[in-house]
């Protein structure tokens, strides 16, 4: 745990107070760790809203509030995933000068108007990638097995024992693709290491320099498609990646690929890909994220023997959600205090 907070600058290294405590941050959400509120406190006025976004009653009050809560405000830490958009802006009025999102994902944010406002916007990348990358392989792990089926047979005491049943596939001698060699796309290669898997294959926009240490080849997507066994979607949500994978992608998939996706539910037509695993077009799909989330209980997707769904778990651990709150309260501290930010995405 500890080398995943040294990530991170440690609190001594953070700027400390010639700043006001008449400065207003806001904390979007009830589930932001002690650990960030901390930080925070020692330099702010910190205002938290009162409900988590993750019902649909605690959403709806959770915007309300956030409504009522953000004029004023100088600085937003987001943990929500609703989206900041230009009416929020407006509201919160001209004095907001960063916006730190306690996240790798920023597709919630409205980067062109923040821009414009001149407003900073921060994320906390890294500190999320091993987290994340665990929970890549057990996806892997849990649609290439057949998790989901064989759930099932432990729940209804009706178990299928027999040599030939509920067979599944082999990550190792398999050739994976991984789209978007970012962070967690290269500690999803690093774990993948002891699998024996045969070939690592990667696309994006252009050659990443560590690929050559990981043994990752550079293809196109098309290629890609059509050679791996599995293919791994760690690529950020944006117009360009909306739907990537659709009715034509899966067309050029191998019938035995594997589909895992820990990156946001949009870079998935899911609508194609029912029909593609209802079809048996593919083998399976593991999924961490969904369009919506959550996923109504009665969805199509959750009929299908052939896939296993996380509820958006990937940065869920203690160590990782810490490490993530305290870089995004530090995030602020830097923007109010006029330093760079630690993880910027807008400066
Ligand atoms: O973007 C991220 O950080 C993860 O999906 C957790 O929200």
């Amino acid at each position: 745990m500890a080398s995943v907070f040294n990530t991170a600058l440690s609190v001594e290294d953070v700027p400390n107070t010639n700043m006001t405590k008449s400065l207003k941050v806001l904390v979007s959400s009830n589930d932001y760790l002690d650990s960030g509120i901390k930080i925070l406190e020692e330099h702010f006025t910190v205002i938290k809203s009162r409900y988590q976004n993750f019902s649909e009653e605690g959403l709806t009050k959770n915007k309300d509030e956030l409504f009522d809560l953000i004029p004023g405000c100088s600085a937003l830490v987001w943990v929500s995933h609703h989206p900041i958009t230009k009416e929020l802006l407006d509201r919160a009025g001209p004095q907001l000068k960063v916006v730190s999102t306690a996240s790798a994902g920023y597709n919630h944010c409205n980067v062109p108007e923040l821009k414009k406002r001149g407003i900073k916007l921060a994320n906390t990348p890294g500190v999320l990638s091993a987290a994340v990358a665990e929970v890549a392989i057990a996806l892997m792990l849990g649609a290439a097995r057949r998790f989901t089926e064989n759930l099932d047979q432990v729940h209804s005491g009706e178990w299928e024992i027999g040599f030939d049943k509920v067979l599944g596939q082999d990550i190792q001698g398999s050739t994976v693709g991984i789209v978007g060699l970012g962070g967690i796309g290269q500690a999803t290669v690093k774990r993948l290491r002891g699998f024996y898997v045969e070939k690592f294959l990667y696309t994006g926009h252009r050659e990443k320099p560590e690929a050559k240490e990981l043994g990752a080849e550079f293809v196109d997507l098309d290629t890609l498609l059509a050679h791996s066994d599995f293919v791994v979607l760690a690529v950020p949500l944006t117009d360009e990646t909306k739907h990537m994978i659709n009715k034509t992608t899966l067309a050029k998939m191998k019938k035995n690929a594997i589909l895992i996706n820990v990156g946001r539910g949009d870079l998935v037509n899911q609508d194609d890909l029912y029909d593609a695993l209802k079809n048996r077009d593919i083998y399976s799909a593991g999924l961490d994220v969904t369009t919506p989330e959550p996923l109504p209980k009665d969805h199509k997707l959750l009929t299908l023997p052939n896939i296993f769904i996380l509820p958006h778990i990937g940065s869920a651990t203690i160590g990782t959600r810490n490490a993530m709150a305290v870089l995004a309260a530090k995030n602020v501290v830097n923007a109010l205090n006029g330093k760079p930010l630690i993880t910027p995405v807008l400066e």
